[in-house]
């Protein structure tokens, strides 16, 4: 295992063992919080804890098929004790970009329904200014009109489109990701605000405005 991958082991077994007996928790989506979620598999399995999640991409539901984690439903459980998930970058104010698994609307809406945030990263998204292009999921209805309207707030959005897949990627939920570089972000909760004002757009990766309920653990490696 290289040192990238033992670290983000180490980020999501320790997230995993935060997790307590009865707890509802929401499962991220990534490479980072797969780790956090076999480690619960794990515990599950050897000290019986009775756990149910609450999964923010189709991926992840599939995952906690495989590790043996029960899931449950927002509907059900509104409030959740604990939501575990990764990130693409984060400053030291806790403030961060999230979405290149297109997993960022169903990932807010769970971070924001959890009393605890716990963020799992390796080192390498550490950093002291947000720059990375922003994911924001749109309606296809209305990309053409918030695409104008991100250019107008600076950005330079570019559609997402297929790997193995012509055209674009249409995420969990039925509709388009377009990732829009605005350089340095100097105040990340006015342009989080601000491109969700835009009518058409669903959800951006900017998670900015729950910092006080986030714990970060940075992995490390041997
Ligand atoms: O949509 C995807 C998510 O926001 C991921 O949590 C984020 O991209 C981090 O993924 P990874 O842990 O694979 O680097």
């Amino acid at each position: 295992m290289d040192a990238v991958t033992e670290a983000k082991r180490n980020a999501g077994y320790r997230a995993a063992d935060l997790v307590k007996d009865g707890m509802i928790v929401g499962l991220g989506t990534g490479s980072t919080v797969f780790f956090a979620m076999e480690r619960l598999g794990e515990r599950i399995a050897s000290e019986g804890i009775r756990i149910f999640g609450v999964p923010t991409s189709n991926q992840t539901a599939m995952r906690a098929e495989e590790y043996g984690i029960p899931l449950t439903t927002l509907s059900l459980h509104p409030v959740l004790d604990i939501a575990i998930d990764g990130a693409d970058q984060v400053t030291p104010s806790k403030q961060m970009i999230k979405g290149r698994g297109a997993a960022h609307l169903r990932e807010k809406i769970v971070a924001d329904a959890a009393k605890q945030f716990v963020v799992v990263i390796d080192s390498a998204k550490e950093v002291s200014v947000l720059d990375a292009a922003v994911p924001i999921e749109i309606l296809p209805f209305a990309y053409g009109s918030v695409c104008r309207k991100l250019a107008s707030l600076g950005g330079e959005p570019v559609m997402r489109n297929g790997v193995k897949k012509d055209g674009p990627v249409i995420s969990d939920n039925g509709n388009y990701i377009f990732d829009c570089a605005f350089g340095k972000v100097d105040d990340p909760s006015g342009l989080e605000s601000a491109i969700n004002a835009i009518p058409g757009v669903l959800e951006n990766g900017i998670f900015a405005k729950m910092t006080e309920k986030t714990l970060i653990i940075v992995g490390k490696s041997a």
